[in-house]
């Protein structure tokens, strides 16, 4: 008898355009939200949107408390829960970029509560997914938890915000070649489940947006628009994989050690770009393909060299040959890279010197 089951589990209401943050009290109507709402950010979106968000709320009567995260950990992911029961909050609203968005779909989760996302920055696919990504000591955990009731993403602030930050969030889709090559190369060797209908999207969201990239430039409100519909399509792909496998495999594992090396030296989404040039390399050697990956995301404007990035060398080298040892998640680094192997890839694909 077949008796496997699944969960997808999808925002409701996803609103993307000019001036949508004033809509944010309307996007909850009609959820059943009930009491305060806790809002969650960190201190410069703070100012660029959590403060409106927090004032719309208050005009329709809502009464909301606020609080100001700094770093993505469990730490702080305990902070939010413990202020939410202070206050007494119902349901919580992340307003700014991957790390308070992050932190507040896992309190969220914790608390059975459910999440408004706010991103003032198309700068990570974690807008609408069901995961939160998280470091602790060695490792770095993506974790499930419920994706937003809504998001409501305002192309006017993300088109205002820093434009690395836009081209970050082109090279975390970038990516998602690597990360759903990885995912076909462990269902294959490992039996890893694979879902053909996830990985087909997360694939294509990066070809669609690669093929829009003379559309997506600096001061044109219509690339953050190319930019989020892409972010939120690939938030999509991991709901349906109940998995971050399509738009995270190895270059993920490589940018997540780089955040614990060189912590705060370049974007989430910038690291895993340049890591997947190296991953690509690995898959597809010396005449493969990625030189297509590192033109895409040079095509954006986003860096594919450690030196664009802020790095020394040797922080990539020691990332990729120790990134195999944080997850188990099998990848193309397999039981780890050698460190004539890192030197090889990182040189010949251009991104040490
Ligand atoms: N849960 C998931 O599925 C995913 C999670 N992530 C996580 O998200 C994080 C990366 O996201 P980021 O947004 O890069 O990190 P972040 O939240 O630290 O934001 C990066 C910087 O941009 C600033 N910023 C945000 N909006 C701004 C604006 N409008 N104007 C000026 N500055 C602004 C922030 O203050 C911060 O300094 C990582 O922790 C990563 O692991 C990334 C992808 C998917
Ligand atoms: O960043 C991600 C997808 O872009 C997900 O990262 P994790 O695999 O760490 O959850
Ligand atoms: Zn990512």
């Amino acid at each position: 008898m077949f008796e496997k089951s699944s969960w997808i589990r999808l925002p409701r209401n996803v609103v993307v355009g000019h001036g949508v943050l004033d809509e944010t009290v309307a996007a909850v109507e009609g959820l059943y939200l009930d009491g305060r709402p806790l809002v969650v950010t960190s201190p410069t979106p703070k100012a660029i949107a959590a403060d409106r968000v927090a004032d719309l709320f208050a005009e329709a009567g809502f009464d909301p408390a606020m609080v100001v995260v700094e770093e993505a950990s469990f730490a702080e992911v305990q902070r939010v829960i413990d202020r939410a029961r202070e206050e007494d909050a119902g349901f919580l609203v992340g307003v700014g970029g991957g790390k308070p968005i992050d932190l507040a779909k896992m309190a969220a989760d914790e608390l059975g509560q459910a999440l408004v996302s706010v991103p003032t920055a198309a700068s990570h696919d974690g807008i609408v997914s069901g995961r939160g990504s998280v470091p602790e000591k060695d490792t770095r955990h993506s974790v499930a938890a419920d994706p937003p009731v809504a998001v409501v993403a305002d192309t006017e602030v993300l088109a205002e915000a820093p434009w690395r930050l836009t081209t970050a969030g082109c090279a975390d889709i970038i990516s998602n070649y690597t990360a759903v090559k990885d995912w076909q190369l462990a269902h294959r060797l490992k039996n890893v489940e694979y879902s053909e209908y996830a990985g087909a999207l997360s694939q294509m969201t990066a070809e669609m947006l690669v093929g829009s990239a003379g559309s997506i430039k600096r001061g044109l409100e219509e690339s953050a628009w190319i930019v989020v519909k892409a972010l939120v399509s690939s938030g999509v792909a991991m709901s349906i994989a109940g998995s971050s496998r399509p738009a995270s495999g190895a270059e993920h594992l490589i940018s997540h050690q780089l955040d614990r090396i060189a912590p705060g030296t370049a974007l989430h989404g910038h690291q895993v770009g340049v890591a997947s040039v190296l991953t690509e390399y690995l898959h597809s050697g010396a005449d493969g393909e990625w030189k297509q990956v590192r033109d895409a995301l040079q095509s954006l404007g986003a860096p594919t060299t450690a030196a664009e990035l802020g790095h020394d060398p040797e922080d990539i080298v020691e990332a990729a040959t120790t990134a195999h040892t944080i997850r188990d998640r099998y990848t193309i680094l397999g039981d780890g890279l050698s460190r004539e192997a890192a030197m090889e890839a990182a040189t010949v694909t251009g991104i040490i010197g």
